[in-house]
């Protein structure tokens, strides 16, 4: 008999479909097997009966083994993989092996059986710990979930509005109904701590993590628990949305506005929009939290399609920080003497330090300095690889650019003239924690960023001595701004957040909003102090409308008028948007095919614009040209990206010289 078995076929191999292959039983979908595929074995899953007629002339070869002590992944499972595939436009293989722990795409079956045999026993639930009350907003909301029509919940709640407490008590329900819960979170940093509360809660439940930052034996085991129905409950990053779970009861997506939820390469899907899509199909209830929602899912629930709940207060009363806003252009015009820190606002940090709490720096950029000057010749420290700055490391005296790593010894002297004095321009973290060093002297001092925390368990270390009182001052990106709960918080600034008023990217306005609110959220979380909560923003354009809304905590006015910016030129969630990426070599090649694909005829109601670089458009030496399409309407774009893309493997054939293509489906970025 033939079976057809879903394999990881490269794109643009354009095999996207499941082959066939002979097998001696009927092996049921979603078995694993062992199959050839040239001169390789590699594994695959079986997708179903192969088609009806064979094709003629081609010698079907015999799958090699059926991993089959492992049960079938289930056809919830296969549904949403098929669904992402062709939503996103990838290959269905492609895309369902590269959703599995890599470990089990190795293994035989005589491994995958010593991997079984190692599994622990089942969790035994021990009685939880005595619970505090809820508020009464709090269970307001937890008794209307109960109630609720099935459909996505966004929970609106304040940052310390115990969102997470309504989570834990949504996840309590669904555990005591013999259910398995799956808890989405947009990074591996904020992992550590809310796994920490759900272990506490629920003692004796098995709990799993699914993120890149676990071992490969480490990551199988978690998914085989998760997929055997041995773990009650899957914490994880974006790539958990695929976690087979047999007993699935409740989706949780917490912060459902970041953008690490959505892949930024091969299928570039959405785990957040993949949950709401899963929980139809599996039919079970799915939160979508955060204190500052996308813009995408407001709008849903303005419409009703998502039922919104809202959490408008802080626990225990905490107020939200009061928001000061500092005009920068009330400082001396003189340059020598302008400080990094406006004197009122370094005397309110002072004025923390000496009551012992603490005070948090947000500066959106790591490195000393985004660009080194000569200021004889003009040379600044680009990258020759990139089209963009290098960027000063002073700690290690290195020049590295952010976006293909090159990296070099910072040089002694300007590498055109000879001049000896080069210098920094601009600021980062580093150059931030140096300077507040100078002006608070014997102030503690931390830095946490991507630099920072390079080292396993660095992360942790540093979170650690911030929430024992070790640290006055924090100086960080966004990194440190989301998520965590610091108790002695009471002063958020924003150095200079200035930039992203004037970010090409219409979506720009809406993550600096939601990170403020997300830093100011940080603050007087602790309702002892929250009387002085301050948020301080040091800007050129104090009147600016976003500071405005930020002023009064108000999502809903900045949200009502981002989107009736975006419904009046026709920009999401009003339009849907896909993005044709192409990279060569030259520019010119790049574009000739993006030019060929835009040429190919769009109905009515789709538009194709006119092939443009990205931002950064070479990156390693590849130059980077992409093309956008726009529709009003979800199916029409769907439709046509279909029958566009088959055409788009062809038209490759014909510009020999392009390296890669791909298509980017509701693109976070343009
Ligand atoms: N009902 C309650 N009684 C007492 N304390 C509570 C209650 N609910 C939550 N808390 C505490 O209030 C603080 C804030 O709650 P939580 O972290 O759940 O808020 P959140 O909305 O998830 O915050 P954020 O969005 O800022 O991450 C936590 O320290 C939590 O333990
Ligand atoms: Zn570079």
């Amino acid at each position: 008999m033939r079976l057809a078995v879903a394999v990881e076929a490269p794109q643009h191999t354009g095999l996207g479909a499941p082959l066939d292959y002979l097998a001696d039983r009927a092996w049921p979908a979603g078995t694993l097997v062992r199959v050839p595929l040239g001169r390789r074995t590699v594994t695959g899953i079986v997708w179903g009966d192969a088609g009806a007629t064979p094709d003629a002339g081609l010698t079907l070869r015999p799958i090699a083994q059926a991993l089959d002590a492992l049960p079938p992944l289930p056809a919830t499972w296969r549904d949403m993989v098929a669904f992402a595939a062709g939503y996103y436009q990838r290959g269905l293989g492609e895309l369902a092996l590269a959703v599995l722990p890599p470990e089990l795409r190795k293994v035989d079956a005589t491994q995958l059986a010593r991997r079984l045999g190692r599994r622990r026993p089942a969790s035994v639930p021990a009685p939880s710990p005595a619970l505090r009350p809820l508020t009464p907003e709090q269970a307001a909301a937890l008794d209307q979930l109960a109630r609720l029509p099935p459909g996505p919940v966004l929970l609106h709640g304040v940052t310390g509005s115990g969102k997470t407490e309504l989570y834990l008590r949504a996840a309590a329900q669904a555990l005591d109904a013999g259910r398995q819960v799956l808890v989405l979170v947009p990074e591996i940093n904020l992992t550590p701590q809310l796994e920490a509360r759900f272990a506490e809660r629920f003692p004796g439940r098995r709990l799993v993590a699914q993120h890149s930052g676990l071992s490969p034996a480490q990551r199988l085991q978690h998914w085989l628990a998760a997929h055997l129905g041995e773990a009650d409950l899957v914490l994880g990053t974006r790539l958990s949305v695929f976690t087979p779970m047999p007993r699935l009861g409740l989706i949780v997506v917490d912060e459902e506005h970041d953008p690490s939820f959505k892949q930024q390469d091969g299928a570039r899907y959405s785990a957040r929009d993949l949950a709401v899509w899963r929980s139809q199909r599996e039919q079970v209830p799915v939160i979508l939290g955060s204190a500052t929602p996308s813009l995408e899912s407001w709008q849903r629930a303005e419409e009703g399609r998502y039922t919104r709940l809202t959490l408008a207060e802080r626990v225990g009363g905490g107020a939200l920080p009061r928001l000061r806003i500092f005009d920068m252009n009330r400082l001396p015009r003189d340059r020598s003497q302008q400080t990094v820190l406006a004197p009122p606002l370094q005397a309110a940090i002072e004025a923390r330090i000496a009551r012992g709490e603490q005070s948090l720096l947000l500066l959106n950029r790591r490195g000393y300095a985004p660009v080194l000057h000569c200021g004889a010749c003009g040379w600044k420290s680009g990258c020759p690889h990139c089209s963009a700055w290098r960027v000063f490391h002073k700690a290690d005296r290195t020049l590295r650019c952010h976006h293909c790593g090159f990296t070099e010894r910072v040089p002694r002297a300007c590498p055109d003239c000879g001049n000896l004095d080069i210098a920094p321009l601009g600021r980062g973290t580093e150059k931030l924690a140096e300077q507040i060093a100078a002006l608070l002297p014997g102030a503690r001092i931390a830095r946490i960023d991507a630099d920072s925390t390079r080292l396993k368990g660095a992360l942790e270390s540093q979170l650690a001595a911030v929430h024992a009182g070790e640290v006055d001052v924090l100086v960080g990106t966004q990194m440190v701004a989301k998520g965590h709960d610091f108790r002695r918080m009471t002063l958020v600034a924003a150095v200079n957040p200035d930039g992203a008023l004037f970010a090409s990217d219409f979506r720009a306005p809406e993550r600096m909003f939601a990170l403020l609110m997300q830093a100011a959220g940080r603050a007087g979380r602790d309702a002892a102090h929250a009387g002085e909560a301050e948020m301080w923003i040091q800007t050129w354009h104090p009147t600016h409308p976003l500071y405005r809304a930020l002023a009064t905590h108000d999502f809903a006015a900045f949200a009502a008028t981002q989107l009736d910016e975006r419904r009046s030129v026709g920009l999401p969630p009003f339009s849907f948007l896909a993005l044709l990426r192409a990279e060569a070599r030259e520019a010119a090649v790049a574009q000739a095919f993006l030019a060929d694909a835009a040429a190919v005829a769009a109905p009515p109601g789709l538009v194709c614009y006119a092939p443009v670089p990205p931002p950064v458009a070479r990156v390693a030496g590849v130059e980077r040209m992409q093309l956008l399409v726009e529709s009003t309407s979800r199916p029409l774009l769907q439709q046509w990206l279909a029958a566009w893309v088959p055409q788009l493997h062809a038209l490759k054939a014909r510009h020999k010289r392009l390296l890669r293509w791909a298509v980017d489906v509701d693109p976070l970025g343009l």
